[in-house]
């Protein structure tokens, strides 16, 4: 039994969208989905119960930050990261090779793997396709994702093309280490930059190995949101029709809502907990920052269109007085509405599918939102 797969529900007719579903051992959700990050085994500021309350039933934690803090030996011991963090929906692992290219210096690529400092104490580590395809079999995620490189954005055709063969041998190598039969949930990456030929390169050999899920790669680094929509339009079509396709690191309302028509069924991104936690907020029209003093005697909600416990229950003058004082309720206020407006925003987009409209929509959402503003 395959413990993750993948049911195509239906095809967008305006867009090239889809409506899936995913299961994995720990459940099953619909897809498109957006999934909070939740990096050291915690969705920063957020309790399990709340996640639920919010409508999430999939979480991203990273193994890098977990290998170093805690150590995956002790999530092992504590029965697994779900049993560790009382999380009992999906749970999707970055297997690091990402975080070692943004967080650490030093750090040198070889073919057995990447020799980096650790960002926090300095001293020197190594991190393979097989190290983190152990620690991710420790941590017991549901999803896994292959060891990979991501390069920066720009990267030349040259040095973009040896790195996707070498992505491509570390993929082999993480299936050949992989703890459980038929792939069981492990994701293949591909990469390939801005770059048709060489994504191509990168699909054909990652599809050739079976994987059950394919993350695109190598994207929300930098590049313009042009740049990332046309490799989008081109790379997905590459990928099987009845396997997730993951967007990794995205992101942003305009984003999702773009990803989605072409063709992603994933998303995951730090943006909607991060920007909380400095005051702002996405709503339906367009940014609030709520620390500016001209919401200081604001006694509306947030979001007036929105139904979420915060803007149920408090006004933005309340709110930017908590986060003003550095009064924890403040940024737990903050993260649990923009986690709930992204994870709404992709209910609205699966209902869209349903009804063959999300190119309707995306024009009305962008519009409201302010997206299409010279
Ligand atoms: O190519 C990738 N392989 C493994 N993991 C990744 C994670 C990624 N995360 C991002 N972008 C994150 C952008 N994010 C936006 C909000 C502020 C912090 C950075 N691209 C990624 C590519 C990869
Ligand atoms: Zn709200």
């Amino acid at each position: 039994m395959t413990a993750v797969s993948y049911e195509l529900i239906k095809t967008c007719k305006q867009t090239g969208a889809r409506l899936g579903r995913v299961t994995t051992p720990h459940g099953s959700f619909e897809t498109p989905v957006f999934m909070p990050v939740g990096t050291l085994a915690t969705v920063k500021t957020m309790a399990p119960e709340e996640l639920k309350d919010i409508g999430a039933n999939i979480i991203l934690s990273n193994t890098y930050h977990l290998w170093l803090r805690p150590g995956e030996d002790i999530v092992e011991e504590a029965g697994g990261l779900h049993q560790f963090m009382n999380w009992d929906g999906s749970i999707l692992t970055d297997s690091g090779g990402f975080q070692v290219f943004s967080l650490s210096d030093m750090r040198e690529i070889k073919e057995e793997g990447v020799h980096f400092r650790n960002h926090i104490n300095g001293e020197k580590l190594f991190l393979s396709p097989e190290g983190a395809m152990q620690i991710q079999n420790s941590l017991g995620s549901d999803i896994m994702m292959a060891f990979d490189e991501c390069p920066p954005y720009p990267a030349s055709h040259e040095y973009m093309k040896s790195s996707v063969e070498r992505t491509s041998r570390w993929a082999e190598r993480c299936l050949e280490a992989h703890q459980k039969p038929d792939q069981q949930g492990l994701f293949g990456i591909i990469q390939g930059g801005e770059y048709e030929d060489l994504r191509k390169q990168s699909a054909r050999d990652l599809v050739s190995m079976d994987f059950p899920g394919y993350a695109i790669g190598g994207l929300s680094v930098g590049e313009p949101k042009d740049v990332m929509n046309r490799v989008l339009e081109f790379t997905s079509p590459l990928l099987p029709q009845n396997k997730p396709r993951y967007l990794m690191g995205v992101g942003s309302p305009d984003s999702l809502v773009d990803g989605a028509i072409r063709g992603v069924d994933m998303f995951d991104c730090v943006l909607p907990t991060r920007i909380a936690r400095n005051g702002t907020c996405m709503t339906s029209n367009g940014r609030v920052v709520v620390r500016n003093a001209k919401f200081a005697r604001d006694f509306t909600p947030l979001d007036e269109n929105c139904d979420c416990y915060t803007c149920r229950n408090y006004t933005k003058a309340y709110i930017r007085h908590l986060i003003k004082t550095n009064e924890t309720l403040g940024i737990r206020l903050t993260t649990y509405h923009n986690l709930y407006f992204l994870v709404k925003l992709m209910e609205n987009v699966r209902e869209a599918i349903k009804e063959d409209r999300l190119g309707d929509f995306r024009d009305q959402f962008f519009d409201q939102y302010g997206f299409n503003k010279p």
